[in-house]
């Protein structure tokens, strides 16, 4: 019997922050498919994110370590905070593949994000590199209508109706944003002053 692959999850994200939400459809995802490791992969300039305000791809990647520091099973890859240009998934699982030629891979996006897929950059690429996990989240429709047929399975996760867009806003308003993000994010967002006078789309 050939060994079992390491199975390895990506999250992908522009993390900006990086929230609860995030997380828990990390955590989830790895307990429902046995993944040995889960690699947080922060965007560098997130092609669909081209109008609004995005801060620094440094801040992001490291409140993303922060946050996921305690896991042992959650690590963090500069992949596409390193590489020049607009960040699209084929070029992100490409750099993971190489890296990791071992590994079965599951891309973990939330519903919001599935229902955009098939305008992502080769989208038929996709399919052939990872297993796509669509995870519910507060306020968003879980369909995979009109995907090819076994490319993605839906997965349930407790929801939280957090978003960064809201973090961002509360930041601004001087409002709380402890227990929406880890602790370590909390003081992070405060010690640079993030989201200050920064009026969100
Ligand atoms: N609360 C949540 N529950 C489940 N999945 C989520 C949640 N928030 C975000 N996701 C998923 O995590 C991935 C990365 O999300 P992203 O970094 O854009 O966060 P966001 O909260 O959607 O940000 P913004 O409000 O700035 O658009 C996406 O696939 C998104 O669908
Ligand atoms: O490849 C694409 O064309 C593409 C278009 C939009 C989003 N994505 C990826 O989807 C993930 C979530 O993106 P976002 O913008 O919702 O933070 C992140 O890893 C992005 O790189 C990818």
């Amino acid at each position: 019997m050939s060994p079992r692959r390491p199975r390895l999850g990506v999250m992908g994200g522009t993390f900006d922050p990086i929230h609860h939400g995030h997380l828990v459809a990390a955590s989830e995802a790895a307990a429902r498919f046995d993944l040995d490791e889960v690699v947080f992969v922060p965007t560098g300039k997130p092609s669909f994110k081209q109008h609004q305000t995005v801060s620094p791809a440094e801040h992001r990647y490291l409140m993303t370590v922060i946050a996921t520091a305690s896991n042992p099973r959650f690590t963090v890859s500069r992949v596409d905070v390193d590489r020049p240009g607009l960040t699209y998934t084929v070029d992100t699982l490409r750099d993971l593949r190489a890296a990791r030629p071992d590994a079965e891979l599951f891309f973990i996006t939330g519903a919001d994000a599935v229902e955009q897929i098939l305008t992502w950059k080769d989208a038929d690429e996709l399919w052939k590199m990872a297993h796509f996990v669509a995870v519910s989240r507060p306020g968003h429709h879980l369909s995979v209508e009109g995907l090819p047929p076994g490319v993605v399975t839906t997965l349930e996760v407790p929801a939280l109706a957090i978003s960064s867009t809201d973090v961002r806003r509360r930041a601004e308003a001087g409002q709380p944003v402890w227990y929406l993000v880890p602790d370590g994010v909390v003081q992070y967002i405060a010690k640079h002053g993030l989201y200050r006078g920064q009026h969100d789309e």
